[in-house]
């Protein structure tokens, strides 16, 4: 791995509140990230050439994620598209911490398709040091399903980091919970252009209650805040 990616990975790393095993156990997965091969949903590849790989969140965009959580308060989280749990971790993280400041509870609703995923991805928080299991419900299967049901009254936080035509979808099914002043975040909004068609055209649909911003993080990071139905 090339020096500015572990300048990089160091700097996300000391942006977070997390036990030294945690920290050790989150530069150690995402070691094994950045140095695997690239794979985008929108490849002519096989979605099956993924099984193996992490397609993780980059570290400098987990630990936005994780600040913006800890400065929202986010409690109510959903994360479409979990693999083997590294952007997890930074959403159970902030989670825990802002239900344990603010005396309340507190959940991150997961989402994988494929059961190894989500068997490795369990087997990484029971070895994260902040007892992150419990912060988390992951729901195996697809999300078109998982997420139809059982979702909290209040939504906060919505990550979307999923291939491309399940992004719209999980956004829809989540948006009746969404609370005004949500954040969502989709990865890879310009790399991936030609897969998010769907997405943007619902988003920059005012009627939809959207506004967002691209962010220049690799690939492009659209950060968006639900602001509610309006009727201009
Ligand atoms: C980009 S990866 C997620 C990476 C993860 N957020 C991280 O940072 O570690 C997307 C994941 O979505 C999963 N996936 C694809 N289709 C799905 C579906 N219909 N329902 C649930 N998960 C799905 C894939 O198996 C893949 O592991």
């Amino acid at each position: 791995m090339d020096e500015s990616k572990i300048l990089g990975l160091e700097q996300a790393l000391a942006s977070i509140q997390a036990t030294p095993t945690t920290i050790e156990l989150l530069r150690n997965l995402h070691t094994q990230a950045l140095t695997e091969g690239v794979y985008f949903s929108t490849d002519p590849q096989p979605a099956s050439t993924a099984l193996d790989k992490f397609v993780a969140l980059e570290p400098d965009k987990c630990a936005l994620v994780y600040l913006l959580l800890r400065a929202t308060g986010a409690r109510h989280v959903v994360e479409a598209g979990t693999s083997f749990g590294v952007s997890t971790i930074y959403l159970s993280l902030a989670v825990k911490q802002n239900a344990t400041s603010q005396n309340g509870t507190g959940q991150v609703i997961a989402t994988e398709n494929e059961p190894t995923k989500a068997n490795r991805a369990r087997q990484h928080w029971a070895s994260a040091g902040d007892d992150l299991g419990k912060w988390i419900d992951l729901r195996e299967g697809d999300l078109r399903e998982t997420l139809k049901t059982n979702l909290p009254e209040q939504i906060d936080f919505l990550l979307l980091d999923i291939w491309t035509p399940l992004a719209l979808p999980a956004l829809r099914l989540v948006q009746p919970y969404l609370k005004i002043g949500a954040l969502i975040v989709a990865d890879n909004i310009i790399s991936a252009i030609e897969g998010y068609g769907d997405l943007n055209a619902y988003l920059e649909d005012p009627k939809n209650g959207f506004k967002s911003t691209v962010v220049p993080y690799s690939g492009g990071l659209r950060v968006i805040v639900y602001v509610g139905y309006t009727s201009s």
